[in-house]
Formats: structure tokens, C-alpha cells, sequence
């Protein structure tokens, strides 16, 4: 088998890989018959020398490769019939931007197997880049606060070499007593959780962090689904139930706005949910929220403030409460900061692909050896010679419907 490492082709370009130098060489001492070459780039994080140093062959032509794996969409100029295809699509929740890439896969018979469905058997994803997402979102948020108190200046994630470099930055960090609020529970939450806990703030549970104004240090609470949301009709709240039926359930996030400084975002959110808080409730005097790091991101309906996501580039903005606009960046006390850059894995691309990668390399790649006994590569196969597969065949009238 021969296996190719795309090089990005979307604007703006990625830096990240699926795998890293160190991975292509552990793939080629495991699998005997694997022949794996490298598409050659200026803008990777790992630098073609760095892929010839550990005897990776570079090569501008794929077309004699089986399986091609990049990260982001592939250009529709790009796509080589026939071949089996790794890479994020966004494609299977019907993203209007990407349907002509959709019927590209399809005219072009290709399998296409999108990172994002790749689940185990019990359901949970095997892939994502959430854990940095949470590192640098929760990074960015203390980078933000601290121009906005004016209290300490952080560099940019984006300018740290890796995770290593932004642990150091954190030291400068100097908070007064605040209390934090983190919301979620999965990997963004849990990489936001360990920038916290590299802070060394005392954690509280949720009885803990309402019961007082303030303490005497800063303080942070973790809080999941059954903590901000309530049941409509004042029942038992249940995790199964509340993700089938997001709808029966009500916010209940009143008493964190009235008694949080910073919020950082790292929850899932189903637009069937209820909503955190309104407009109108951030026009509140008791409404207390000064930053919000939205690391979540969706756009306006749960957390009113995003309302646009943000850029590398230029990560923050702020939200006036009381007309519901965006204004200068850390213009006036009484407006909401915002943090809500879309891309933070892209901010700290070598640790993300690294982790990533490990991933790939482990449960993933060994499966194109094998025969797949669980569904893991099918059940995240969105085409396939031409046709759509079974669990994508509700894209359909979708698909056929694009006149493009
Ligand atoms: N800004 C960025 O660059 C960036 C990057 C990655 C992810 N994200 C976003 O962050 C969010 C969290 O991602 P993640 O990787 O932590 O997800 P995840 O899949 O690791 O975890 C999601 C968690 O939410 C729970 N959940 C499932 N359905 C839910 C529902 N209806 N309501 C509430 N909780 C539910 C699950 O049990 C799980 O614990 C997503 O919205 C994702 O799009 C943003």
C-alpha cells in the first residue's frame, strides 16, 4: 500500500499535518508493505527536511498513491478519481460552503473518509483537535484579560513554538480574585481545564463557587449541561434525555452570570438546546460577566456576545450590552470581551498535530491493514465509487440538488 501526505491547499493554508516526521517513520518500521511519501510544502510546522531526515521521500506527484491523507477540505482542482481519501470534509451536516466539494467526491468516485465521523464502537469520536483548542482558547483568554485589566501582556499562542514555550509565557500571568467559569465536558473543556490547573487556581464545585461573592484568591468552577440547564417541566435532569430532547429543557444559567468575571466556553452545543443567556439579560446591572472566551464559538444564539467569530490575527472584540453591537477592543468596562477565534488548534500546530497524529497512527492506520472488523473507516465513509454510502444517503436530494 502506498500512503500520501497531502499538502494543505485551502486559504489560508494550514499549518498542520495529520502526520508528524517522527510518525511517518514509526509507520514505515511497523507496516512492511507501506510506502509512504510526502507532498512537498513550504507552510507545514514540520519542514520538508524534516521529513527527509527520517527517511520520508518527498514527492510532487500522488497520482501512483492508494490513500491520501491531509487535514482541511482538498481543493476541487486537487481531487484524484478513484483514490481513498482522509480528511476533514465538513461536508456530512449539509455546510452549504462545501457542497460543491460534496459533488466533486461523488463525480469523481472517490472514498472519502472524513476524520470528523470516525467513532469507536461505543460511539465516542476517535479523532479531533479539541484538546488544543481548549489549551490555546483558555491561553487566549487570560491573554485577553490581561490587556483589558491592564495587569500583565502575554505573546500570542501563535508565536509560541509549541506548548512548552506558552507554559512558560503563562507564569506571568496575575489575576485578583476572580471567579472563572468553564463550561463542557469534553476535550475542549478538558484541554481548557489544564490551563487552569497550570495556573494553580483553586477549583470549586458548583455549590462551592455560588455560595460566596468572592474569595480570596481566584477560583474556577467547572460546570456541565445538568448544571446550566434545568428541565421545562421541573423534572430530573438527564444527560441522555437532555441530548435527545434539548428542546423540554430551560436555561438555568441566571445564577453563574450574576457571580462570574470570566466565562470560558468549552461546551457542546445542539441548537435544539436552550439558549445560556439573552441580550437582554446581559443588559442586567446584576449581569457580571466582563470576559468571555467562547472557545465553543457558535455563532450569536447561545452566548449573544460572539457575534462573529474572531481571527488569529485579531483574536478579540467587544460587545456592547446595551445595543447588542460590536465595539473597539477593550473600549469601555462596561462592555463584554470577546474572544472567539475559530481556528486555536492552528495556533499551536505542532503539539495539536502531534496528538492528533498519535491517534491516527494507533487506531486508525492499522485498520487499512486489516478488515475494519468494527466499522470504524465505513462508518465514516461519506462516498464511495461515485455513490453516497449507506449512512450518508440522506445527503441525497441535497446533493442532487446543486446546480453548480
Ligand atoms: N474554536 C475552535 O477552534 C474549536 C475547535 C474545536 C472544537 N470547537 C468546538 O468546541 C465544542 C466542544 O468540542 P469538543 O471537542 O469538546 O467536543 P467533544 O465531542 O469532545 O465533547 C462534547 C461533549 O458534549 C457532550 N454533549 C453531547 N451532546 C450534547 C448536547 N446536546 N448538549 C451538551 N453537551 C452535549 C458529550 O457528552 C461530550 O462530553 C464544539 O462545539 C466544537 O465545535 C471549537
Amino acid at each position: 500500500m502506498k500512503i500520501g501526505i497531502l499538502r494543505e491547499g485551502k486559504t489560508p493554508p494550514d499549518k498542520r499535518v495529520p502526520f508528524t516526521p517522527t510518525q511517518c517513520e514509526l509507520l514505515k518500521n511497523t507496516f512492511e508493505d507501506l510506502e509512504l511519501v510526502v507532498q512537498p510544502s513550504p507552510i507545514r510546522c514540520f519542514s520538508d527536511d524534516l521529513y527527509t531526515q527520517k527517511g520520508i521521500v518527498l514527492q510532487e506527484d500522488l497520482s501512483d498513491c492508494d490513500v491520501l491523507f491531509g487535514v482541511k477540505e482538498v481543493p476541487i482542482k486537487d481531487l484524484m478519481a478513484d483514490k481513498h481519501y482522509f480528511f476533514f470534509s465538513h461536508t456530512h451536516k449539509f455546510q452549504e460552503y462545501n457542497r460543491p466539494l460534496l459533488k466533486a467526491m461523488l463525480d469523481n468516485g472517490l472514498k472519502m473518509t472524513d476524520y470528523e465521523c470516525l467513532t469507536r464502537k461505543d460511539g465516542s469520536r476517535v479523532l479531533g483537535f479539541g484538546r488544543y483548542a481548549g489549551i490555546v482558547g483558555a491561553y487566549n483568554g487570560f491573554r485577553g484579560l490581561g490587556i483589558r485589566l491592564g495587569r500583565y501582556e502575554l505573546k500570542p499562542a501563535h508565536e509560541c513554538d509549541d506548548f512548552e514555550e506558552l507554559k512558560e509565557e503563562l507564569k506571568k500571568v496575575d489575576l485578583p480574585n476572580i471567579k472563572i467559569l468553564l463550561t463542557g465536558s469534553g476535550r475542549v473543556a478538558r484541554g481548557a481545564e489544564e490551563i487552569l490547573k497550570l495556573l494553580e487556581l483553586k477549583e470549586l464545585n458548583v455549590e462551592e463557587y455560588l455560595s460566596q461573592e468572592s474569595f480570596q484568591e481566584p477560583v474556577f468552577c467547572r460546570a456541565d449541561a445538568d448544571s446550566y440547564v434545568k428541565h421545562g417541566q421541573g423534572k430530573e435532569f438527564k444527560f441522555e434525555d437532555f441530548f435527545k430532547n434539548g428542546g423540554d429543557y430551560v436555561s438555568d444559567f441566571e445564577k453563574f452570570y450574576k457571580s462570574t468575571d470570566m466565562f470560558i466556553a468549552g461546551h457542546f452545543w445542539d441548537q435544539s438546546s436552550p439558549v445560556f443567556f439573552t441580550q437582554e439579560d446581559a443588559k442586567r446591572d446584576d449581569f457580571r460577566i466582563q470576559f468571555i472566551s467562547d472557545i465553543s464559538c457558535d455563532i450569536a444564539d447561545p452566548i449573544p456576545s460572539t457575534l462573529r467569530p474572531s481571527t488569529i490575527a485579531d483574536p478579540f472584540y467587544d460587545y456592547n450590552p446595551q445595543t447588542g453591537s460590536e465595539e473597539s477592543t477593550f473600549s469601555s468596562d462596561k462592555n463584554i470581551s470577546v474572544m472567539a477565534v475559530d481556528n486555536l488548534p492552528c495556533e499551536l500546530p505542532k503539539d495539536a498535530s502531534k496528538d492528533f497524529g498519535s491517534h491516527l497512527v494507533e487506531e486508525i492506520v492499522p485498520l487499512l491493514f486489516s478488515n475494519d472488523a468494527d466499522g470504524i473507516i465505513e462508518r465514516a465513509t461519506i462516498t464511495n465509487g461515485g455513490k453516497l454510502t449507506s449512512n450518508y444517503s440522506y445527503l441525497q436530494d441535497y446533493v442532487d440538488a446543486y446546480k453548480g
